[in-house]
């Protein structure tokens, strides 16, 4: 078997070295195409990528011929059975012709969607739409924009998405899988991930249900019974988001202490002319504060931190970029001076730190431990930006009063992103699996996601939905294919992570005032999980850092504890009922 390993040593060199240079023009295309979307880069995007295909295709049906059951070195095996994975490489051509087109399609329509009025110029979804969202507290208003992104984004990808459906399974088989959820869902390595994941999003169930039911009071209180049950769901489209999908936009309605400190950075980062860049500089100073490393000068000089002023077409949807080059990482964001993207910035910076410090591992191992770790890193640094102590330290926060209230507040606020989020991130991708695996047939696609929607969210639509409409179509992942599940899983992790950096930080106190800035300690922890990649299984690198192999949605749970405490006294007082047992529409009797 050493002459074999011997051989296949050789086989990866010629892998690594011939496909570097093809994923680098591939993304190189890719990007060109997302920052500046013309005919010209979308055709260059589908030449560079049907290239790489036949790269994955030539190099993963030779890694199939090898016998890797008596290879002795694990990251041997483990690379052989990465490649092995072809994705839609494995299509026969015009199939992967049809599915890039549809594919490029799709990520087209969503990214030159946009919703007119009568007076007024035409808003695409951000930032115009997504601020409509944010601020109007106009039912109609939000109506408008809500309904109208639906209109725009459902009648055109549903007839392509089911196509793409098709022609995924169809790579899905080839590479030995049931469907496309089957082979998304072994990248974690774990015969009881569905499980698992249930069995956490039913521990967490108590702490959604209690914010909800506290949120749908707020909203009857302002918008009226007339448009709220408070035995009901609540429409969707009033939530401070498009997706519902995260409520701290209306922290203003719900907000527990109004009379107690309110941190609203945002004023404060205008009002001290913040701006995008600095903001990335912000971030790049914690991340070295941990002793991780700076990002390097190619990221400045290529990076797309702000939309352009020349009224060009991109995508606006944030993301950050491997080059796979070992010195060139880019993050695309149409950045504004906000709390909410100063959040996303330190996202977008924890994907571009797992880049840097996982670069010279060979090329199939360059990912995250699983998608979840990759998703966690940055909101792990957020957790500590967020926090009171780092807010006051930095010229954010002037006046800090430590007291009851403002703790309750400060909760809240936290809660209103990532306890909202809990139930949203759960039902994207049971949506997507029950379509790939044939349970959700395309006559029901959109009866069936509104079903998950009040089933997991306690949302309805505003306004009636039929099957001329595609709802789900109305999230970027679900129109650019992105899997979900890894925002669910990293909401939970993110609190494990943060937990134990805090103890490695030596953090004494409720975990909610943790601020693991400068701690070299915690960036050692972090830094030595992120520079083994993908080179061992997740359980290993979560041992790593919290000292046991699986996940536990019990530091999410200790973290927001004097909240829940706080919001079940609340909701006995209001005699709330929790759920939404009075989920259908008004029955209108015939009289
Ligand atoms: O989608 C994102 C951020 C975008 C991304 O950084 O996850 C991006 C998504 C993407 C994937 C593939 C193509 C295009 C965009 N992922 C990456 O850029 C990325 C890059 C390399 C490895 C892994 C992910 N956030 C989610 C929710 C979310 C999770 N944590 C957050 C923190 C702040 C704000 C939003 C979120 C959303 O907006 O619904
Ligand atoms: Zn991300």
């Amino acid at each position: 078997t050493d002459l074999v390993a011997e051989e296949a040593n050789t086989f990866l060199k010629e892998y690594e070295k011939t496909a570097l240079i093809v994923w680098h023009d591939y993304v190189e295309a890719a990007w060109n195409y997302n920052t500046n979307i013309t005919l010209y880069n979308q055709n260059s995007k589908l030449e560079k990528n049907f290239l790489m295909a036949q790269h994955t295709l030539y190099y993963g049906t030779k890694a199939l011929q090898f016998n890797i059951t008596n290879f002795t070195d694990p990251l041997l095996k483990r690379i052989l059975w990465k490649l092995r994975e072809m994705e839609r490489a494995i299509l026969p051509q015009d199939d992967l012709m049809e599915y890039n087109q549809l594919l490029t399609n799709m990520e087209t329509i969503y990214n030159m969607g946009d919703v007119c009025s009568e007076e007024g110029p035409c808003m695409f979804l951000e930032p115009d739409l997504l601020k409509v969202m944010a601020f109007s507290r106009n039912y109609n208003e939000l109506l408008w924009a809500w309904q109208g992104w639906r209109d725009t984004m459902g009648q055109q990808l549903r007839p392509i998405y089911t196509r793409f459906v098709e022609l995924s399974n169809k790579a899905a088989r080839l590479n030995g899988h049931t469907d496309t959820g089957a082979s998304w869902r072994q990248i974690y390595e774990s015969p009881t991930l569905e499980q698992d994941l249930e069995q956490l999003y039913q521990q967490l169930e108590p702490l959604y249900l209690n914010l909800h039911a506290y949120v749908r009071r707020a909203l009857y209180n302002y918008y009226g019974s007339q448009y709220i049950n408070l035995k009901g769901s609540i429409p969707a489209h009033l939530l401070g988001n498009m997706w519902g999908q995260s409520w701290i936009n209306i922290i203003d309605l719900v907000i527990p202490f109004p009379l107690s400190t309110r941190i609203n950075v945002t004023m404060l980062m205008k009002s001290q002319h913040w701006t995008p860049y600095k903001m990335f500089e912000e971030a790049d100073k914690f991340f070295q504060s941990l002793g991780l490393f700076p990002v390097l000068p190619e990221f400045w000089a290529k990076s797309m931190l702000e939309k352009p002023g020349d009224g060009r077409a991109m995508s606006c949807q944030a993301s950050a970029w491997d080059f796979y080059d070992g010195k060139d990482f880019r993050i695309k964001q149409c950045t504004g001076v906000n709390m909410e993207d100063l959040i996303s910035v330190f996202h977008e910076m924890g994907h571009i730190q797992y880049f840097m410090q996982y670069k010279n591992l060979p090329l199939p191992l360059r990912d995250g431990a699983n998608p979840g770790f990759h998703e966690a890193i940055g909101d792990v640094a957020a957790l500590s930006v967020s926090s009171l102590k780092y807010l006051h330290n930095s010229d954010l926060l002037i006046n800090e009063i430590e007291d009851y209230e403002s703790e309750i507040n400060f909760l809240m606020s936290i809660a209103l992103k990532k306890i909202a989020f809990i139930p949203f991130s759960y039902l994207v991708d049971q949506f997507r699996w029950r379509v790939f695996d044939g349970r959700i047939t395309k006559q029901f696609y959109n009866k069936k996601w509104w079903d998950l929607r009040l089933k997991y969210q306690g949302l309805c639509p505003p306004v009636p939905r039929s099957e001329e409409d595609f709802d789900p179509g109305s999230k970027f992942h679900i129109a650019g294919n992105v899997p979900y599940i890894r925002y669910f899983i990293s909401f939970v992790i993110q609190f494990q992570f943060h937990e134990a950096l805090c103890q490695a930080a030596g953090h004494k106190g409720p975990l909610h005032t943790c601020n693991i800035y400068s701690s070299q300690e915690a960036g050692k922890l972090l830094g030595d999980v992120m520079k083994l990649g993908f080179s061992k299984p997740w359980p290993e690198a979560m041992k790593m850092i919290t000292g046991q192999y699986n996940m536990s949605a019990k530091p999410l749970m200790e973290y927001f504890k004097p909240l829940l405490d706080w919001l079940i006294a609340e909701n006995v007082r209001n005699e709330e009922v929790l759920g939404w047992p009075e989920f259908a529409e008004k029955k209108v009797r015939i009289l």
